[in-house]
């Protein structure tokens, strides 16, 4: 039977290039390219194609970061399948980032400089948007719409004797300490790119638990650090051009500098090839590339004070939580 599997953010960087990988390695799956600018989606399509001629793509028009546009997408997902068998929740923005110059240079000659690195702790702020839903943008886009469409599409997903596999793109700047039950949506804080991934990291946890017996596995992964189009908006152009051969320097030092979308998606791709019964649901699975240039996937255990805020807040009835305040237009 020819596997059916939906990418969100589809039409370039790790979206992409994991398109690319799952086609290479079956061309029998159905693939649909859920994009949000059907002229950039159609693009990728045609790529896609050039390279897998005999492929079947489909593309399908979604803006995660609009309430209105997943609900009508899941509806024409349910038309279109009868089953899901992996759907990747790939999309996401950090907007307006700042790199804080003086925090950089003080991390580069401290002990916490491959840490500073890998996840960027301490360093980057970001200057979030409300959306048209009244939202905050972040939340929304990386989050919120993601969650929204598992939900929609719970009946595809959850299908009597099959499995199925939700796979956040998540991060390793995802921390704890930019999120709060009190504030999801990350309106106080200058951190809401980190907030949203560690709320990420929460819902596949709490997914696992609610739809395991039916068949339906979560996991997140964290690509490395990835020149793509987000990665491109921290820096002018020029500065990257300057700082490009020392990134492939430091490469050498840290796995963790992936740098090509190809090797970025590795983590995503590794997770389709495995039992989702034996993966860890505790585990952030990230994509590695040795300074030999080998790509691997290595699972990291969610730190303890993780595991206790999973199981103080994610066992309390949903109820008793105010976790969104929705806007009146969503209410
Ligand atoms: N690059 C890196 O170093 C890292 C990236 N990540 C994560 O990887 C994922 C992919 O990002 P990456 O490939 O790096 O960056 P890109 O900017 O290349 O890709 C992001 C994709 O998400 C799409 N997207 C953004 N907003 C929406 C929306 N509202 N609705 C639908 N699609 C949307 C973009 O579409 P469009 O072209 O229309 O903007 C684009 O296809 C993100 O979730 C990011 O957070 C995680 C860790 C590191
Ligand atoms: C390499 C040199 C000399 C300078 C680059 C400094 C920063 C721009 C760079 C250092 C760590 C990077 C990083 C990210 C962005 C670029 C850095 C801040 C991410 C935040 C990108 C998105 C993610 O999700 C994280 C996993 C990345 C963590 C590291």
């Amino acid at each position: 039977m020819r596997k059916v599997v939906l990418v969100t953010g589809a039409n370039s960087g790790i979206g992409l290039a994991l398109c690319e990988r799952l086609l290479a390695h079956d061309g029998q799956i159905q693939l649909c390219l859920a994009c949000r600018n059907m002229q950039r989606a159609e693009a990728a399509r045609l790529a896609l194609l050039a390279s897998h001629p005999e492929s079947q793509v489909a593309l399908l028009q979604l803006d995660v970061g609009s309430v209105r546009s997943v609900f009508q997408a899941a509806k024409e997902v349910k038309l279109r399948y009868n089953r899901l068998d992996y759907i990747y929740l790939n999309a996401g923005i950090m907007p307006n980032p700042q790199l804080d110059i003086k925090a950089f240079f003080k991390g580069l000659f401290s002990s916490n400089v491959i840490n500073m690195f890998a996840t960027a702790e301490g360093i980057l702020t970001q200057k979030d948007n409300i959306n048209s839903d009244g939202m905050q943008e972040v939340f929304a886009t990386n989050l919120f719409g993601h969650y929204l469409l598992v939900r929609e599409l719970e009946p595809l997903l959850c299908q009597p004797d099959s499995i199925s596999q939700v796979i956040w793109t998540s991060s390793s700047n995802a921390r704890r300490s930019a999120f709060s039950l009190e504030d999801i949506q990350h309106q106080q804080g200058t951190e809401p790119y980190s907030s949203s991934k560690y709320a990420s990291d929460l819902v596949s946890v709490a997914l696992n638990r609610r739809h395991n017996h039916q068949g339906l596995y979560s996991s997140v992964i964290c690509p490395g650090l990835v020149m793509t189009n987000m990665t491109y908006g921290i820096l002018p152009s020029f500065f990257w051009s300057l700082i490009m051969p020392i990134m492939w320097l430091i490469r050498i030092f840290t796995n963790t500098f992936t740098l090509t979308p190809y090797n970025g998606a590795e983590a995503l791709f590794w997770l389709s090839l495995q039992k989702p019964e034996s993966l860890d649901p505790l585990a952030k699975y990230h994509s590695l590339t040795s300074g030999l240039g080998k790509n691997y996937t290595q699972p990291h255990k969610v730190s303890e004070e993780t595991q206790y805020l999973i199981s103080s807040s994610l066992t309390q009835p949903q109820q008793k939580r105010n976790y969104i305040k929705l806007t009146p237009g969503l209410q």
